[in-house]
């Protein structure tokens, strides 16, 4: 079995629907689908986008192998053989439109573009929203984590909790890029080039008769990167003073012990305790990293109490995303082909957040020159008069008409960056260090009210005005209609 060859790591319904628009013949005939999100996570006030990187690879790995074909014609014995013959031949030949990696990103405005043959952009759309949704999930998290501990180390130990092996090494990356420092998860060290930290378990400690015993071994086996996990049988009693007596131990051999880690307890007053042992004991240098179902919360907690923590080690809360595990990204069909030119589609809802916009649309971020700073996202049809030549911009908010605002002296920069075009690949692979980068610059860019934990400043997102009355135009169609 190729475990490796994702093509079918898709919902049944897009195999029926391929299948449909294949007996009908419409399968040709080309859509635009765009992919979004309509809630923030976590009260956040922005996401960070990730996911792409995967969403390349998935994309040029797209191939039906006969152990697909062959699977699928157990799965469905209407699937005529021609069908699963033109499977054989697929590819993906379409163009895809997304978002950098590291991106702030607000709801409803279109993240990814896919503009292909329907029986291509169908098939997609699974896995796209898999690798958006919670890569873009864990990179929020890891972004709020960060805005809490903007100075102090931040250490991804989330492994041992993940939904499974993929969501360890793909979480760890995302958390990287929003600013996390290191991973314990080797294998995505090995797969993404990004640096790799590991102190020792209470098992080293237990696996000898003392403390001080198993501290002496540590540091003899591996002397330049001691730190020491002191809460196994009592922190303040026995854990601190054997490690203050192993760092002695390597002073003497001109080395520097690096931390000692609390995993247990109080973590302000025991770290609070643990500084001035190491500091009376002349071990200013010594570092105290803390771990222990830690998340953002807890942190600025900590940091208000005055803990003394100088790394934070964050494992299951921010790999999990455990106050909000899922992501609620959506692929939307925006227009179709119809009789050789598009035409635009919406979906309409009982519930307005639900309604879709329809249209191919571009997006740009509203960039004061000025100031340096974003004033908004704004979303237009595309072929609409290109924003990027005018002298100011009208925001225009059709619920809200107090709320509009020219912008004048601004830079308008497109979000959405071609990544395929007709089937190849058009776009550099950053590293995670350059999206790292990237994404720093793009917190730059915002006021700090956006960016709070906290009950954060509404960004504005808005639709041009002729997106928002083709908007009204279809819903007005539809329900004339009924
Ligand atoms: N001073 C503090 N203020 C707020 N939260 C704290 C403080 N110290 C520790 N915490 C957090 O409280 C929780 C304590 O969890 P828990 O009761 O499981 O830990 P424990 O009993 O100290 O250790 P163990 O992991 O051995 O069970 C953890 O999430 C920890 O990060
Ligand atoms: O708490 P997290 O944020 O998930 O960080 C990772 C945790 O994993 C390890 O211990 P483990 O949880 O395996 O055992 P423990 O709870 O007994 O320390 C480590 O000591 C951390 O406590
Ligand atoms: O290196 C560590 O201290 C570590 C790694 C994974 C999980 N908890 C801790």
């Amino acid at each position: 079995m190729d475990y490796e060859n994702l093509t079918l790591h898709t919902d049944k319904y897009q195999i029926n629907m391929m299948y449909a628009h294949w007996i009908q013949g419409s399968h040709n005939e080309k859509a635009v689908f765009e992919g979004y999100f309509r809630k923030l996570p976590f009260g956040n006030g922005y996401a960070v986008f990730a996911g792409l990187e995967r969403i390349v690879q998935y994309i040029e790995g797209l191939k039906f192998g006969e152990e697909e074909i062959e699977y699928l014609r157990t799965q469905e014995e209407q699937y005529h053989e021609d069908f699963l013959a033109e499977l054989r031949e697929f590819r993906f030949t379409g163009d895809l439109w997304c978002a950098a990696e590291g991106t702030l990103v607000f709801p409803n405005e279109p993240l990814m573009r896919v503009e292909a043959r329907v029986f291509e952009a169908q098939l997609v759309e699974t896995a796209l929203l898999n690798f958006m949704n919670y890569q873009t999930l864990i990179a929020t998290k890891a972004s709020r984590i960060k805005q809490v501990a903007p100075d102090e180390g931040l250490l991804e130990f989330g492994t041992r909790r993940a939904q499974e092996a993929d969501a360890a090494v793909w979480g760890a990356r995302a958390a990287y890029i929003a600013g996390f420092h290191a991973t314990s998860n080797l294998r995505a060290g090995m797969l993404f080039g990004i640096p790799t930290k590991g102190t020792h378990a209470h098992a080293w400690v237990q696996a000898h008769d003392t403390e001080e015993e198993a501290f002496r071994k540590y540091a003899e086996a591996l002397p330049d990167q001691v730190t020491l996990l002191v809460d196994t049988y009592d922190t303040l009693k026995s854990g601190v003073p054997a490690a203050i007596h192993t760092a002695k131990l390597l002073e003497r051999q001109g080395k520097r012990m690096q931390a000692i880690r609390l995993d247990s307890g109080d973590l302000a007053y025991l770290s609070k305790k643990a500084r001035e042992m190491l500091d009376e004991a002349g071990l200013t240098y010594v570092n105290i990293v803390a771990s222990n179902d830690l998340d953002e919360n807890i942190i600025t907690d900590l940091k208000a109490q005055g803990a003394k923590i100088d790394t934070w080690g964050v494992g299951t809360h921010l790999i999990t995303a455990d106050d909000q595990p899922a992501l609620g990204g959506v692929y939307k069909l925006v227009a179709r082909e119809k009789d050789g030119a598009y035409v635009p589609v919406i979906k309409i809802s009982g519930n307005p957040d639900k309604v879709s916009n329809p249209g191919v649309k571009e997006v740009f971020r509203i960039v004061n020159r000025q100031t340096g700073k974003a004033e908004a996202d704004y979303i237009a049809l595309r072929g609409e008069e290109d924003i990027r030549n005018h002298d100011s911009i009208k925001l225009f908010d059709p619920q809200h008409p107090y709320l509009n605002k020219t912008i004048k002296d601004y830079e308008a920069i497109p979000l959405l960056q071609p990544i395929f075009i007709q089937g190849k690949p058009v776009c550099d692979r950053p590293t995670p260090d350059q999206i790292r980068s990237y994404h720093k610059k793009q917190l730059a860019m915002f006021w700090p009210e956006y960016l709070r934990k906290l009950n954060p400043e509404v960004y504005r997102v808005n639709l041009s005005r002729a997106a928002w009355e083709l908007k009204m135009e279809l819903i007005q169609q539809y329900q004339g209609d009924r």
